[in-house]
């Protein structure tokens, strides 16, 4: 989703062990450039660094943003060769703020490979040679990314314990996925995105079981067979079969269950989530395909219900938009720092760029099927998710299975049973009868 997931949002995922897809609300171009962009990092965080050219002039401190350099590059952009930086104590320092950066600047930038891990780079930036930063660079020489030791002590501040293995490809690359749909000219974004370094795509619909849907897993797979592809949304074991048959190698489950979407109330298509993660659940399992229970995460107690129904990981919107790493800036509403979440089908995210999927470049009339809202800031998805995934092996101990597949087993075998709640039973569950009270998860 445009609010979830980009690069920097990709790469924190897939250091905690989890894959970001990628969204397609972007030109093809854009959307590899997002792809490209977390592949190349070593380090789960992407930085926004300050780039001029050597004639530049910085004529204040304001230009800095937050970054403790400007980094000098031949032609001021990204993409060019790294000549040095200017740092915000030798700017200081400048008798005449309007110095062209070529008279002070230093020209030894301080460089290591792209390739170096998130320990060397500590290690490095622990030796007493630096200034307290260090750029990552590529093969070319172009920046990747500015790492300080303000983000080495940040990043070493978060739980690593409870959080999973890093997800990286044969190259030690993060594994980065991407969704497209299913028209003509997704076949062209494909491509974008296979050369970009996707390693997995997603068939991004509402209601997966389509002829359009079927004949793109059929093209993708005879097109770019290595390519793991899964196919959704769906909640039935019919649609399931179809997919499968077709040939995906996931599934995605999920209509009308997401925060955002009004799809059930729009369209009365969809189903109760987990009725549905159980039962194409079932079907899939059969045929060694996975599932992905996707929408409606609000707890952790959520995610455990999902994996126990069957599913083998979960997708989230809500629960990671308005974290450190999702698009977009913070605002202030009533005091509360938000950050923006909205539905894909939302006008107002149709009206950017995923108006074609809803027929709005044929037809004028435009029907939402999600809102636009926001969320609170939750800080750092590196953070809340160790404690997160700890909530969750805390659950499965308490039920009696010691992994995924053993929580599986114990489903197929009856041992593990569900009852349906009463609705004052599920009042008891919840927090009751306090005047106030606070809840804090960890
Ligand atoms: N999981 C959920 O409950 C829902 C999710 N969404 C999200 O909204 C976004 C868009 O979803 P959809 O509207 O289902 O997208 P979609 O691209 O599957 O469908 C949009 C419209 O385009 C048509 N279409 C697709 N391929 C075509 C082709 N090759 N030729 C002609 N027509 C074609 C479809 O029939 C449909 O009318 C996605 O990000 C999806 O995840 C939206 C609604 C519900
Ligand atoms: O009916 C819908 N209208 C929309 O505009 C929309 N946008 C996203 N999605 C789906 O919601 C999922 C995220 O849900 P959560 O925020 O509950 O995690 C996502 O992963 C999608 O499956 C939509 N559904
Ligand atoms: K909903």
């Amino acid at each position: 989703m445009d609010t979830v997931t980009e690069s920097a949002m990709a790469v924190a995922i897939a250091h905690l062990g989890g894959i970001g897809i990628i969204h397609s609300n972007a030109t093809p171009s854009q959307q590899a450039a997002f792809v490209r962009s977390a592949k190349s990092r070593r380090v789960p965080f992407v930085s926004e660094p300050v780039f001029k050219s050597p004639d530049d002039v910085i004529g204040s401190l304001d230009e800095f943003g937050s970054a403790p350099c400007v980094l000098v590059t031949e032609s001021g952009r990204p993409s060019s060769k790294l000549l040095g930086y200017v740092s915000k104590s030798d700017w200081l320092n400048l008798c005449k703020t309007e110095e062209r950066i070529v008279n002070y600047m230093v020209d030894s930038p301080l460089t290591v490979p792209a390739g170096y891990d998130f320990q060397r780079i500590a290690s490095f930036l622990a030796s007493g040679d630096t200034r307290g930063f260090v750029t990552t660079v590529d093969d070319n020489g172009q920046v990747v990314d500015l790492v300080t030791t303000g983000d080495v002590e940040r990043i070493k501040g978060y739980p690593r314990s409870n959080a999973g293995v890093p997800s990286l490809d044969a190259d030690g690359a993060y594994l980065v996925g991407a969704a497209i749909g299913t028209r003509e000219s997704d076949k062209e974004r494909l491509e974008h995105l296979v050369k970009a370094g996707a390693n997995v795509i997603v068939l991004d619909s509402s209601q997966g079981n389509s002829s359009y849907q079927i004949d793109m897993i059929k093209y993708v797979k005879k097109t770019y067979p290595e390519l793991d592809v899964i196919g959704g949304n769906v909640v039935t074991t019919y649609q399931a079969q179809n997919l499968i048959q077709a040939g995906v190698d996931g599934l995605r489950v999920g209509m009308g269950s997401g925060s955002i979407c009004t799809t059930q109330e729009v369209c009365a298509v969809g189903r109760g989530q987990a009725t549905a993660v159980y039962k194409v659940s079932s079907v899939a399992a059969q045929s060694g395909v996975p599932v992905i229970a996707d929408g409606g995460i609000s707890f952790s107690g959520h995610i455990v219900k999902a994996l126990t129904l069957g599913a083998s990981t979960v997708m989230m919107g809500s629960f990671l938009a308005g974290s450190t790493e999702a698009p977009g800036t913070y605002e202030y509403l009533d005091g509360k720092k938000i950050k923006k979440y909205r539905g894909m089908g939302s006008l107002e995210a149709m009206t950017q760029g995923s108006d074609q999927r809803y027929l709005g470049d044929t037809a004028k009339l435009k029907i939402a099927q999600g809102v636009v809202g926001a969320v609170a800031d939750k800080g750092s998805v590196l953070k809340f998710i160790p404690y997160t995934m700890q909530a969750v092996k805390q659950g499965f101990q308490d039920l009696g299975a010691s992994s995924l597949q053993a929580a599986h087993d114990l489903l197929r075998s009856r041992v593990l049973r569900l009852e349906v709640r009463t609705g004052a039973a599920q009042i008891e569950g919840g927090v009751h009868g306090l005047v106030t009270y606070e809840k804090k998860s960890f």
